[in-house]
């Protein structure tokens, strides 16, 4: 996998809160067509390496290059614009407008008229028949079609994260980072988030941190384990599954009974 050429790739990345070293030197690439799994145990900091590669925080060290370009210091929004998306833990959405609405607004916001907006200059209503066909195109994706006139305050909790997935695919990303789409749901709702997931793979580079370790091993093309800050294995699931110190570090007995 490591011979394709990664669309995102972060090295020796680090980040300091005062003496803690969150993420220490870690090196990720997020390949089109493939998902990269991070796991590891609450404090590992999975959510301070997504943070990173959005821009929401400035690395203390290390590169991340974006489709070739620098992308470290970068605002988020600067980053979204260059096409990665991503989702958060916490749900994101306006409760009170419906479905279609939200998904609409998260897509109008690449449409804006500005000087760095490429489709700026299009006509009022041309920017509207752009936003309506990519908030078209992300409610089916996310699978959305039946709820499009639902207040999203009032669609369940697997629909409010399928709804999340949605806005950040109206803003056309090519790289994908999601924090736990499957925190909180039921059998049936994380099985349908397995399917979407499943669907975005194909045209999208995905990093998804997940605690679900049913649903990583069936999504995962490549599997990143860290632990305090570092990543202590990362390689394909079957091979990390195997590794012993992996088992002894996170995924405990119930792995190493199995084999
Ligand atoms: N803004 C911050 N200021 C200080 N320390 C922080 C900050 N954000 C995270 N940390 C610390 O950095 C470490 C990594 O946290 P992080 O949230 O990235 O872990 P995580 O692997 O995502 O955990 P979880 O699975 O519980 O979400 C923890 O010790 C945490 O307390």
């Amino acid at each position: 996998m490591s011979e394709r050429q990664a669309l995102l790739s972060a090295r020796q990345l680090t980040k300091r809160f005062g003496g803690l070293a969150a993420v220490h030197e870690v090196n990720v690439d997020l390949w089109p067509g493939c998902i990269h799994a991070v796991i590891g145990p609450n404090g590992a900091g999975k959510s301070t390496l997504t943070n990173l590669l959005s821009g929401d925080l400035p690395p203390t060290s290390g590169t991340i290059t974006l489709n070739g370009q620098d992308i470290a210091g970068w605002t988020p929004e600067k980053i979204s614009r260059h096409r990665l998306g991503r989702s958060y833990q916490k749900t994101n959405i306006f409760r009170t407008f419906t479905v279609w609405d939200n998904v609409r607004l998260a897509a109008q916001s690449r449409v804006q008229p500005s000087p760095f907006n490429p489709l700026g200059w299009l006509s009022q209503a041309a920017r509207m028949q752009v936003v309506n066909e990519r908030a078209e195109r992300a409610i089916e994706l996310a699978g959305l079609q039946n709820r499009r006139h639902t207040i999203a305050g009032a669609a369940s909790h697997g629909e409010q994260r399928q709804l999340e997935i949605a806005m950040t695919l109206a803003t056309e990303p090519v790289v994908l980072l999601l924090d736990e789409p499957l925190a909180g749901m039921g059998v049936m709702e994380a099985e349908s988030m397995v399917q979407l997931l499943l669907r975005l793979k194909k045209d999208h580079a995905m990093m998804l941190v997940e605690h679900d370790i049913d649903a990583i091993f069936t999504l995962a093309d490549h599997l990143t384990v860290m632990v305090n800050g570092q990543v202590i294995a990362s390689d394909k699931p079957e091979v990390v599954r195997a590794d012993r110190g992996v088992q002894a570090a996170y995924l405990g007995e119930d792995v190493g009974e199995e084999h």
